[in-house]
């Protein structure tokens, strides 16, 4: 399976409708270049321009829904359109699609950790709940964005779920650039599976980003890695490669669950 990781450059200067544009051409050039075309968190309109959650959120079947949809059906790819502002029931939810080569609706994940602390999305945004796998024709992905992570617990519930690769679109900061490419690795390592971390170059609201996008095989070697500025990486993704990694070294074989509470002595 051959997949592309769109690194977008996400600056203040290009407004968002340009850019939903732009981002739409560059997926169409990947048409018979890949199989899975893979976006960043928020690209619309950047994961730290916590003032335009608001003004720029969507329903589904949105602006951004459905120029991602028509750009799927195009190229003829998987799409996993990164996350968009979600706009539900009162509540704003950072929601990533993936979408058919048909441009259907195959699933939609709600960022489950917010990011932020005491501000931006961890209080502006509602988060998910629920795990999201999706059966391409030969893999199994699981999905989660960016904060998530770092909270290996997700990628677990992934694993037991069925996941062969993680994608995880994100907008990391540069100053974290060497969390995020040690978590990728470790990602994949704990968990025999690929990982497919594509993240946004640019700088926004006053935060550069990490660019640096990565995909890294369930052996914990990395296949491609990104520079800092706006770029497509293009891999091949072989599901044979997870079977025989959880064959060969059946660590995950060996989990104790439900390891009881410590002791104290
Ligand atoms: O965990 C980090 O360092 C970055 C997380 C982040 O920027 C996000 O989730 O939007």
């Amino acid at each position: 399976m051959r997949a592309s990781l769109i690194q977008i450059a996400v600056d203040p200067d290009e407004p968002v409708d340009s850019r939903r544009a732009r981002v739409a051409r560059l997926v169409r050039e990947e048409s018979g270049r890949a199989d899975l075309v893979v976006l960043p968190e928020l690209w619309p309109m950047g994961a730290f321009a916590y003032e335009l959650f608001a003004a720029e959120s969507e329903p589904l079947n949105g602006p951004t829904h459905r120029a991602m949809a028509a750009a799927a059906r195009d190229a003829g790819v998987w799409l996993h359109a990164g996350s968009f502002v979600e706009a539900e029931g009162g509540a704003l939810y950072n929601t990533s699609l993936v979408l058919s080569p048909d441009g259907e609706l195959i699933a939609s994940y709600r960022k489950i950790h917010r990011f932020g602390f005491d501000k931006g999305e961890a209080v502006m945004m509602a988060a998910g709940e629920d795990l999201v796998t999706v059966d391409l024709p030969h893999l199994t992905l699981g999905v989660g964005t960016c904060y998530d992570l770092r909270f290996p617990e997700l990628f677990r519930g992934l694993v037991d779920a069925g996941a062969q690769a993680f994608v995880v679109p994100a907008g990391w900061p540069a100053r974290r650039r060497a969390h995020w490419t040690l978590l990728a690795q470790a990602r994949a390592v704990e968990n025999q599976a690929y990982v497919l971390a594509c993240g946004t170059a640019g700088t926004h609201a006053g935060v550069e980003q990490a660019g640096h996008s990565i995909v890294v095989d369930p052996w914990g070697e990395v296949l491609a890695e990104a520079g800092p500025d706006e770029e497509t990486l293009r891999v091949v993704l072989d599901p044979a490669k997870v079977t025989a990694t959880r064959e060969q070294f059946p660590a995950l074989k060996d989990r104790v669950l439900g390891i009881a509470a410590p002791r104290r002595v």
